[in-house]
């Protein structure tokens, strides 16, 4: 069995008096696909928040590798291999494709942290490739913020990955595209799992959530309420009842929207 790369034990977030995530233990192997589920509000995005350091825990603990992650900077989190998209596209708007990229590759994991200062053929050419794998390189001059979501959701990946991380968070990666751009995600996310890269996804859309997963965890109200195999939730009652409301899990509705 593969190593396990991310620990992270006992999470909880206190917002006053609200508790967003509370008490969530899990664990993510080298290689493997971890799908997050449950409805609105459940603390899904507070708690890539945290792992992502966009946000400290208020109890709990995170590891990388074996090592605490839970007290570092953003930046020393994406130099230690920790790359993530954002529910809403989140580019550059008033640069061009590639310059978005390019950002991703000069701060991130295998740079210093002074590398943004200076342009090197070596950081462009990564930049290049990896709008190349997501299938933009056609678009790389035209200015990020007129294009269509399903672009953008592609471009943040290529941003992310070209910061060379060993782990990429997506927090709703699917959300806003057609059934045909779904299959080309899946696709494209099936490819970046090849290169080794383990993925840790937010997810409403079920079908792409199984599809993808080699686990799941399952969140109602900030705690866990279920964690396993994606086929076994199917048979769990708890989570047919809270998050599936009795819809089929190949609907592509969102069930809780
Ligand atoms: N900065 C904040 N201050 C106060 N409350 C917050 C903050 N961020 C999140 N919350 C609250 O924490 C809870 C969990 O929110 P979160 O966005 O993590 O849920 P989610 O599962 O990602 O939901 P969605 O599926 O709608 O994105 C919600 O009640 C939310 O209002």
């Amino acid at each position: 069995m593969a190593e396990v790369l991310l620990d992270a034990r006992g999470v909880t977030k206190r917002y006053g008096g609200l508790t967003a995530v509370d008490d969530v233990s899990f664990h993510v192997r080298q290689g493997e696909t971890f799908g997050i589920a449950g409805p609105n509000g459940a603390g899904k995005t507070t708690l890539f928040d945290i792992v992502t350091g966009m946000t400290r825990l208020s109890a709990g603990e995170i590891n990388l590798d074996g090592k605490p992650i839970h007290t570092k900077s953003v930046n020393e989190i994406c130099h230690r291999g920790i790359a993530r998209t954002f529910q809403l596209p989140s580019v550059f708007d008033t640069e061009t494709v590639l310059a978005n990229v390019v950002v991703g590759a000069h701060f991130g994991a295998g740079n210093p942290w002074w590398s943004g200062f200076r342009s090197d053929t070596r950081t462009l050419a990564r930049a290049e490739a990896e709008l190349d794998f997501v299938g933009l390189s056609d678009i790389a001059g035209d200015e990020a913020g007129p294009l269509a979501v399903f672009d953008k959701k592609r471009l943040m990946v290529a941003s992310a990955l070209a910061s060379a991380p060993s782990m990429l968070f997506l927090d709703e990666p699917f959300g806003g595209l057609t059934p045909a751009e779904v299959d080309e995600l899946v696709d494209l996310l099936r490819r970046v799992r090849e290169r080794g890269i383990t993925l840790v996804l937010i997810e409403h859309v079920m079908r792409a959530l199984m599809a993808l997963s080699d686990r799941v965890l399952i969140m109602n109200q900030g705690k866990t309420l279920f964690e396993g195999l994606p086929e076994e939730v199917l048979s769990h009652e708890e989570v047919m009842r809270v998050y599936l409301g009795g819809m089929a899990p190949t609907s592509k509705a969102k069930p809780h929207d």
